[in-house]
């Protein structure tokens, strides 16, 4: 899994079209998305992590909550991302790791939306700019080699 995050006064997202055949089903409301101060996190879930997904989510977790500590965010905006990778995994896999990564901020009291999957999107976002405003990080299961 790769994350790129980006402490934001805002990101904004507007749904346009399908990119897979299968997106996943939105209502009308999740076709725009908007939250202000907002750590925002674009994730490409990895082949690699296909062999442990639930690892996966929580490392994730930890190093999201460990940014969002640092720049002192309480809202975290989950984007799934494609071009962060050239090993992606399946779609149903990503998916599943990027509804569980929600779930598991949500129950740590963050304020969390996720961005639809399977779409191309418009989005905006204003980056605060600070040196800890644009940070990466990879997170593999254990045993596995970051690529
Ligand atoms: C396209 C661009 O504008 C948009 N932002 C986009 O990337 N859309 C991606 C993700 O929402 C999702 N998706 C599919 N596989 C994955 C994966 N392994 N990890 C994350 N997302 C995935 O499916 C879309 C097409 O790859």
């Amino acid at each position: 899994m790769r994350m790129l995050l980006i402490h934001s006064d805002y990101l904004e997202y507007e749904v346009k079209d399908r990119a897979l055949k299968n997106p996943e089903p939105i209502s009308e409301e999740q076709r725009k998305g908007r939250l202000d101060e907002v750590l925002a996190v674009f994730m490409s879930v990895e082949k690699v992590d296909e062999a442990n997904p639930e690892e996966v989510v929580e490392k994730a977790v930890k190093e999201i909550k460990d940014v969002a500590g640092q720049v002192k965010a309480e809202k975290i905006f989950v984007y799934p991302f494609a071009h962060l990778s050239s090993d992606l995994a399946k779609p149903d896999v990503a998916l599943e790791v990027l509804q569980k990564v929600e779930e598991k901020l949500k129950e740590e009291g963050f304020e969390v939306k996720r961005a639809p999957f399977g779409y191309y999107k418009a989005f905006k976002l204003s980056c605060k700019g600070h040196p800890l405003a644009e940070l990466s990080r990879s997170v593999v299961p254990s045993g596995e080699a970051v690529s």
